[in-house]
């Protein structure tokens, strides 16, 4: 079925001109990029201000200091001479071989024959218990490709939730959650906005799979940006009800605000230039009866209200509470949380008030990262209360340490790595670079907690927990 698209698919993908490389100039061994000046905060200038490196030279003497000892400690476990030898990808393949742990797949596709699955078949039957999805696995490229570029064939609005998302549905019967493109990459959050009644962002969604991706994570769905022809491609295949929402402003735009609980009227109606509109679009999950869900809240959730604070803004011991009750009293729980913590941190999201796991899976398996369209919306901000139940708990993942600490250490960047994945995307470039640059402050930053937390007097082992994860 649809063996075309597929092979169209393959060769899109091997197309090189889709992978605008030529914006990377090396330099020096580094990889750099050239950019107008005037354009942010200043950075490294090289060559009298005419070249500056994307990423920011963030360096810190506490997290520098936290090396040397680490390294005293236990050379074998924190060689941070090795590490800056070690190519990035090697040291995720170093990490993830040490754990020789298979996990399971949902029971529900165990009866799937493999050959002649869709690309988004083959996705839902390689949910495994410790990742969403396995990067190295043609048809997760495949399928994010056919997300951008398969006919649509039918439009529905998706209940419930806050802001408008469509369910839309490809020739091939895969679907993907749509999220609209509401405002230009440039208009970052207002600083009056609090973050629930923020916008969410499209591309933060694609962005927020790409930095997931090179966190070696892989916990959130494939996400991939397009051009919506809001005539032929939405309203075309909407229901009355949704199709009644649609009308043309006085620029001469397509517009349509849909219905939903708060920004679905005229003076929030989502318009096209004259008719196109960007859009994300994440991959579907399983339907439950395939793979049942539960959800969780979580402990560092935060209040939700204008007046009031959560119980950890006021109070440092939430911790001590919640490390001694099931699920996160023993096996990787814990870490999970914090590496959702480090996640959003990374993107400045401070939205994350639920989070789900595949029930099949138990107690033992990945914190799934939906919902990520409320990060890259401060560039300039770092909001350090994200990293609470870091500094807090004073717990980091191992290997969410280490690729931290070769980012850090260089000469490969977190913004580079990110900025070279989204370039694959249709939409890029998905986030400004003064985005990207943040994500090397803040891998600073996170690294600067673990550093404070282990100058408390802790035992390294309690603060950077193995767990082989
Ligand atoms: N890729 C996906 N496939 C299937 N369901 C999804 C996917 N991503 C999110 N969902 C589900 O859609 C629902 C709403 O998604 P999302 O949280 O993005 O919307 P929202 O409007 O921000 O909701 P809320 O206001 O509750 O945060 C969630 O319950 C989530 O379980
Ligand atoms: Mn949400």
């Amino acid at each position: 079925m649809e063996s075309d698209a597929h092979i169209s698919a393959i060769r899109k993908r091997l197309n090189k001109s889709n992978y605008s490389s030529d914006d990377f100039s090396p330099e020096g061994g580094e990889e750099v990029l050239k950019f107008k000046p005037a354009e942010e905060e200043p950075l490294t200038r090289r060559n009298s201000g005419e070249t500056r490196t994307l990423h920011g030279n963030f360096t810190d003497e506490e997290v520098d200091l936290m090396f040397r000892k680490l390294q005293h400690y236990n050379g074998r476990m924190f060689d941070f001479d090795e590490l800056r030898l070690t190519p990035y990808d090697s040291l995720l393949w170093n990490l993830k071989k040490r754990n020789r742990r298979r996990g399971n797949y949902l029971p529900a596709y165990r009866n799937y024959d493999g050959s002649g699955l869709a690309n988004w078949e083959k996705f839902q039957k390689g949910i495994n218990q410790y990742f969403m999805y396995d990067p190295d696995d043609p048809a997760i490229d495949g399928m994010v490709e056919e997300m951008a570029t398969l006919p649509v064939i039918d439009v529905e609005q998706k209940e419930g939730g806050t802001q408008l998302k469509l369910i839309i549905t490809f020739n091939d019967e895969g679907q993907a959650l749509f999220k609209p493109m509401r405002f230009p990459r440039e208009q970052e959050t207002l600083p009056n906005h609090f973050y629930f009644s923020d916008y969410e962002r499209h591309n933060a969604e694609i962005a927020a799979f790409h930095l997931d991706r090179v966190l070696g994570f892989y916990r959130v769905p494939p996400v991939a940006g397009r051009v919506f022809n809001m005539t032929f491609e939405i309203k075309r295949f909407a229901d009355r009800k949704l199709a009644k929402t649609f009308f043309i402003s006085p620029a001469n735009n397509v517009c349509f605000h849909g219905s939903c609980s708060y920004y679905c009227d005229s003076g929030h109606a989502i318009c096209g230039h004259p008719d196109t509109v960007e859009a994300s679009l994440a991959a579907f999950l399983p339907p439950e009866k395939m793979g049942k869900r539960k959800t969780w809240r979580n402990p560092w959730k935060r209040s939700y209200s204008k007046h009031r604070k959560a119980y950890w803004e006021v109070y440092d011991d939430l911790c001590d509470k919640v490390r001694d009750k099931p699920p996160y009293n023993n096996g990787r729980r814990l870490q999970d949380l914090i590496d959702t913590h480090v996640f959003d941190f990374l993107q400045g999201n401070l939205d994350r008030h639920h989070y789900e796991t595949f029930r099949d899976f138990g107690n033992n398996t990945f914190h799934m990262h939906l919902d990520n369209g409320r990060g890259f919306g401060k560039s300039k901000a770092d909001e350090h209360t994200i990293l609470a139940p870091l500094y807090q708990c004073c717990v980091i993942r191992y290997s969410t340490f280490m690729k931290l600490a070769k980012l850090y250490i260089g000469p490969e960047k977190m913004s580079i790595l990110v900025k070279k994945s989204l370039l694959r995307d249709r939409v890029s470039p998905v986030v400004l670079d003064v985005h990207l640059i943040a994500l090397d402050r803040r891998v600073m930053k996170i690294l600067r907690e673990v550093a404070q937390c282990l100058e408390k007097g802790l035992d390294v082992t309690e603060v950077i927990v193995d767990d082989f994860f």
